[in-house]
C-alpha cells in the first residue's frame, strides 16, 4: 500500500480550516474511506468521478483501489494536498479545479464512470437529481457512491406511505436502484455536523418503456407540490392527468404519497403519449 501521511497532518500543513460556506466536513478514518470506496465494486482501471474531494481523504481510497480518479474541487487552498496523491499515484489523478455543478461528466472520459463523493450537503441533492435525470438511459454512469444526510438517504428508498416518500423516491426508484450501503455517524467527520449521514449506492435499472423521463417529472412535482392533498385537487394543473387517473383505474381521491413507483410511471405512460 502506497505510505502516505496522515490525512490530519496535511489539513494542518496545508492550514485547510473547513468552511461552512462550502459544506466542508472532512473524513479522516482510512479504515472507513477504504470501506466507502469498496461500495462500487471492483474499481481497478475504472473510471471515478469524485466531487469535493478536500484534502482527498476518499480519493487516497479510490486511488488505493487502482480507479483513474478525476476530481472536481471548488476550493483552490486543497490543490496543493492533491497535487501530492498526484505525485503518489502518477498518472491515476486528475484534478480539476471549479465548480461541480458547472462541469458536464460526458466532457471529462472516454468511456464510462462511476461517481463517488462524500458530497457537500448544498449541492448534494441537485447534482443527484441532475445525474438521474435526462431522456437517454440507461446513463453513461456506472454507480453512485454518494454521501448524504441520513434523512436525505431515506427520502431516496423511501416506500409508498412512509412520511419519507416523496418525489425524490420516484426519481431516484424508477429506473434505478438505490440502497443504503452503510451509516456514518456524525462523530466520523472533522468538524462534526449536526445529523448523521449515510452512504446511498445507486446502479442504474431498465427503464420502463414509453415514458418521457420529463413528463415523469413534472407528474411528481404536480402530485408532491401538495401532498396532503388529494389528487383530483394536486394534479388539477397538468392537462389530461385526472382522465389519465380515471383511464387506469387510480382513485382520484388518494394523495400522492400512497401511489406505487409503477402507478407514477403508468399516469407519465399515459400523459406521454
Ligand atoms: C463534505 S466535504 C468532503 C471532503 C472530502 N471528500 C472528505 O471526505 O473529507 C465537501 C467538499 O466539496 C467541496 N465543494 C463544495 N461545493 C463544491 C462544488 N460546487 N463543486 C466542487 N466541489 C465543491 C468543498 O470544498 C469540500 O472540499
Amino acid at each position: 500500500m502506497t505510505e502516505l501521511p496522515p490525512l490530519r497532518e496535511v489539513v494542518n500543513r496545508h492550514g485547510l480550516i473547513a468552511t461552512k460556506a462550502l459544506g466542508q466536513n472532512f473524513l479522516f478514518d482510512e479504515q472507513l474511506l477504504s470501506r466507502i470506496a469498496t461500495v462500487p465494486g471492483k474499481l481497478q482501471g475504472q473510471n471515478v468521478l469524485e466531487v469535493g474531494p478536500g484534502p482527498g481523504g476518499l480519493t487516497r481510497a479510490l486511488l488505493r483501489a487502482g480507479a483513474n480518479v478525476t476530481a472536481i474541487e471548488m476550493d483552490k487552498r486543497c490543490l496543493p494536498a492533491l497535487a501530492e496523491l498526484n505525485e503518489a499515484f502518477p498518472d491515476q489523478l486528475t484534478v480539476i479545479q471549479g465548480d461541480a455543478t458547472k462541469i458536464a461528466p460526458e466532457t471529462l472520459f472516454d468511456g464510462p464512470w462511476h461517481v463517488a463523493a462524500n458530497l457537500p450537503y448544498n449541492v448534494g441533492t441537485a447534482l443527484f437529481t441532475g445525474w438521474l435525470s435526462g431522456q437517454a438511459w440507461p446513463p453513461q454512469w456506472r454507480s453512485l457512491t454518494l454521501m448524504f444526510q441520513l434523512e436525505v438517504a431515506e427520502r431516496i428508498i423511501a416506500v409508498p406511505g412512509s412520511g419519507a416518500y416523496g418525489r425524490l423516491a420516484v426519481l431516484a426508484q424508477w429506473r434505478s436502484t438505490p440502497r443504503i450501503a452503510m451509516k456514518v455517524h456524525r462523530s466520523a467527520f472533522t468538524p462534526p455536523p449536526k445529523v448523521m449521514s449515510a452512504i446511498v449506492h445507486v446502479e442504474p435499472a431498465a427503464m420502463p418503456e414509453g415514458v418521457s423521463a420529463r413528463m415523469l417529472e413534472r407528474v411528481t412535482e404536480f402530485a408532491f407540490g401538495q401532498r396532503r392533498k388529494m389528487l383530483r385537487q394536486s394534479l388539477k394543473g397538468l392537462p389530461g392527468a385526472i382522465e389519465a387517473l380515471e383511464a387506469l383505474g387510480i382513485d382520484s381521491q388518494r394523495r400522492a404519497e400512497t401511489l406505487s413507483v409503477d402507478e407514477f410511471v403508468a399516469i407519465a405512460r399515459v400523459l406521454t403519449k
